[in-house]
């Protein structure tokens, strides 16, 4: 029987979903690097609005409320237009170099295996916009902060950045500064 603290709530059901649908793989995409798979949990559909749920509980309300969130390719793009459609806001695509053909602003970065250029879109979002930034792992920290970078860039607020999987030992957080960091599993 469940005493006061031991109560499940709707949260950790959802939350022990999303963990059981994660897989990970030995050197992918380079020896060395034990790579996090969100495949199996976006292909499920419990474990899709599980996920869903969780991440735009993370997104502020009232005054605090996100006005836009923002996904990062590939993997932030599947889950940030489902979190926007959760919180009834539009969603912007952050995309890698030469795929966008009106660019506000680029950003190059590193991360665990290999460097990147990230690009946003102009004239979609506005001065003063809350976005809330979404993708599936927070790992070095490059991709967030050069995305948080270009939305800062162009005048809007990083409400906040919500991710699936952070994986502590490569400090993404810290490089992140003061900006509220929302994850929903560490491993
Ligand atoms: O915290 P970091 O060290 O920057 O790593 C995290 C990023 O790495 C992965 O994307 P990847 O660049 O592999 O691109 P993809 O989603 O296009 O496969 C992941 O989806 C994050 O965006
Ligand atoms: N180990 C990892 N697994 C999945 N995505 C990542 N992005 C950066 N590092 C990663």
């Amino acid at each position: 029987m469940n005493t006061p603290d031991t109560v499940n709530t709707a949260a950790d059901t959802d939350l022990d979903l999303v963990a059981g649908l994660l897989r990970d793989v030995p050197d992918f995409p380079t020896p060395g690097i034990r790579f996090w798979d969100l495949s199996a949990l976006l292909a499920d559909g419990a474990g899709l609005a599980a996920t869903t749920r969780l991440l735009a509980a993370s997104a502020g309300e009232g005054e605090h409320a996100a006005d836009v969130v923002v996904g990062i390719e590939a993997r932030g793009f599947l889950l940030g237009a489902a979190v926007a459609h959760a919180l009834g806001v539009g969603v912007v695509a952050v995309r890698k170099h030469g795929k966008l053909p009106v660019v506000a602003a680029r950003r190059s970065y590193d991360l665990e295996y290999g460097s990147a250029t990230l690009e946003l879109p102009a004239d979609v979002l506005r001065p003063g916009e809350r976005a809330l930034l979404v993708d599936d792992v927070l790992a070095t920290g490059g991709t967030a902060v050069a995305a948080c970078e270009l939305v800062e860039g162009a005048g809007a607020e990083v409400a906040a950045i919500s991710m699936v999987l952070e994986l502590p030992a490569l400090g993404g957080r810290a490089r992140l500064g003061d900006r509220p960091v929302h994850t929903l599993l560490a491993r």
